[in-house]
């Protein structure tokens, strides 16, 4: 059975060294890190996500705030909030909550974010940043998973490191980070021929497609360490909940399948998630400490 990767942990660890840090940087430099998310609309999903992030930032003594726009927020108002963001010297960090409303083109809005301050690290300028092993800012999803797996394996020099999902968010991000730390990297999605046989190849296989359980036991290497992206929201077991309206999280890993044969395994919930939120406190620290010329502060964290 395989060994059970515990992002929960990991991230509370994380938040607590994160936290001291801040106390740390606010009574030697006076440098208290802010961070802004911007939410709109009404979308359940995102409304606990952005409160827990909000919730998290104040935990770790940041100075925290959260706009909450109505779903009719125009393209020109939310631009006009970033612009002010943007310009707010107590606001290091700025995160727009996706999905964004149709109505919204998300790439704009992300673009006009200060590349400085994207602490989601999806700005073309932080992209083209990871992909040339620059300093930027790292989405966070991905960087987590490193941080699980170099935690679990130590070096990833040499791994066959299958990634299933192409998204700018999590799939791309994911890629260049585990070919930085010397994996052989292949990236594959829905329409690669045989994608089982080509999992089967992989010593970490992430999953990052969101279908609930597509990936199989039988797609898993035996001893593969398989990091699972995926937060699916499916209808309860029990069929009684499930008319009633109760749901329950999944991941995009067939989990009690592929625990049988994997080596390690995130859960979900209880895994990748929790650290997308640890992480983005800690990019938003490091967004702080670079404006003020304090990267040297960030070394225990690198
Ligand atoms: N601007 C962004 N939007 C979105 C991002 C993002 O990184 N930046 N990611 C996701 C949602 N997300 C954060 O925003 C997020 C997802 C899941 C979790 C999490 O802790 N999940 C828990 C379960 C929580 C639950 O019960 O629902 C877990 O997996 O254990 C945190 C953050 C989309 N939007």
């Amino acid at each position: 059975m395989a060994h059970i990767i515990d992002g929960k942990a990991f991230a509370g660890a994380l938040r607590e060294r994160i936290g001291a840090k801040v106390a740390d940087l606010t009574i030697r430099h006076g440098l208290k890190p802010g961070l802004a998310v911007v939410l709109v609309g009404e979308d359940p999903a995102s409304q606990v996500y952005v409160r827990n992030k909000g919730e998290q930032t104040h935990a770790a003594g940041m100075h925290s705030v959260t706009h909450r726009l109505e779903a009719s927020t125009t393209q020109e108002d939310l631009l006009a909030l970033v612009h002010s963001l943007n310009a707010d010297p107590a606001i290091h960090g700025i995160l727009v909550q996706l999905p964004l409303p149709a109505h919204i083109d998300s790439n704009a809005v992300l673009g006009a974010i200060d590349p400085n301050k994207d602490v989601d690290g999806f700005h073309v300028v932080n992209a083209g940043r990871l992909a040339v092993g620059l300093p930027g800012m790292v989405p966070c999803t991905p960087l987590g998973c490193l941080m699980l797996l170099k935690d679990h394996l130590g070096s990833l020099k040499g791994k066959h490191a299958v990634v299933v999902g192409r998204s700018n968010i999590v799939g791309k991000p994911m890629a260049q980070l585990l070919l930085q730390a010397d994996c052989t990297v292949t990236i594959a999605h829905s329409r690669t021929a045989d994608l089982p046989a080509l999992c089967r190849t992989a010593d970490i296989l992430v999953a990052a497609v969101g279908r609930p359980g597509m990936v199989k036991g039988d797609w898993v290497k035996p001893g593969a360490v398989v990091i699972d992206v995926g937060i699916n929201r499916v209808p309860a077991r029990d069929p009684e909940a499930a008319a009633a309206g109760k749901t329950r999280l999944v991941g995009d890993v067939a989990y009690d399948e592929a625990a049988a044969v994997a080596g390690a395994i995130t859960p979900v919930p209880g895994g990748v998630g929790p650290m997308t939120i640890a992480v983005l406190l800690l990019n938003t620290l490091t967004a702080a400490c670079r404006s003020r010329g304090l990267e040297a502060e960030l070394a225990e964290f690198n």
